[in-house]
């Protein structure tokens, strides 16, 4: 099963209509992969807060832009999609507006197969953690091949939301995200963290470029269930990292490693 991530360039110069339209021809262009993913808020930028509200827009009907180009883009390119995420507009219980940090994934039909709204906010009491609601669910998304259990950046600090996704059947733990530069080095160590104690592929798409003058650390990263490096950004330049996965390497290593099994607190 190959995988590829592609770690799009974010400059607050391109008009997000270009950047949607470059983002759907990059897809396009990994048609010989089975399952492709997006970084984080690549539409508005991670840390652009003041344009979250004007850039949101809903996931499904009406006005749902970047759903619509995802869900062609993985059409023709006939690939899983991870299509990052958008700011989702939705309609709170007395029908005001609230905003979630949702993630879509697309099946190679086009259609939206699972969202994953952000559970843990960034910012503690600034940006997204006042500007956006919280998700609720972790969620696990059936492939063919495998199952993807979903993250979004700050998600990746929250090991009980992997080993969830880990209980729920997730064998391939993918991190969408817009990682600072000045943090890269946790991002390195916790997206292997979360590979090793959950004995799972890790695939996980930052940015390129800065996101409201904050530098992205890029460094996109497909680690296998053993802690190998299959492939890595070095950098926060736009490019795709590509790799093979074996499906059926994860219950290999489970079963010869039987660390999940020796489980006590549950
Ligand atoms: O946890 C971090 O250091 C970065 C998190 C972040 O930038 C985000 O969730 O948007």
């Amino acid at each position: 099963m190959r995988a590829s991530l592609i770690q799009i360039g974010v400059d607050q110069d391109e008009p997000v209509e270009a950047r949607r339209a470059r983002a759907a021809s990059l897809v396009r262009e990994q048609a010989a992969a089975d399952l492709v993913v997006l970084p984080e808020l690549w539409t508005v930028g991670a840390f652009a807060f003041d344009s979250f509200t004007a850039a949101a827009e809903p996931v499904r009907g009406p006005g749902a832009r970047t759903a619509e180009a995802m869900s062609e883009a993985a059409r023709e390119a006939r690939v899983w999609l991870h299509a990052g995420s958008v700011v989702e507009r939705a309609t709170g219980e007395s029908g005001e507006a609230v905003y979630y940090n949702t993630a879509l994934v697309f099946s190679p039909d086009g259609e939206l197969a699972a969202t994953y709204r952000k559970i843990h906010r960034f910012g503690f009491d600034r940006g997204e953690a006042t500007l956006m609601s919280a998700g609720a669910e972790p969620v696990a998304v059936p492939l063919p091949d495998t199952t993807l259990g979903l993250a979004t950046c700050y998600d990746l600090r929250f090991p009980e939301l992997f080993r969830a996704l880990t209980d729920a059947g997730a064998q391939t733990l993918v991190v969408s995200a817009g990682w600072p530069e000045r943090r890269a080095a946790h991002w390195s160590l916790l997206v292997r963290a979360r590979a090793v104690e959950n004995q799972a592929y890790v695939l996980a798409c930052g940015t390129a470029g800065a996101h409201a003058g904050v530098p992205q650390a890029g460094r996109s990263v497909i680690v296998d269930p053993w802690g190998e490096t299959l492939a890595e950004a070095e950098d926060a330049e736009e490019q795709v990292v590509a790799a093979d996965l074996d499906p059926a390497y994860v219950a290999k290593v489970r079963a010869d490693f039987p660390v999940l099994r020796d489980r006590v607190l549950r």
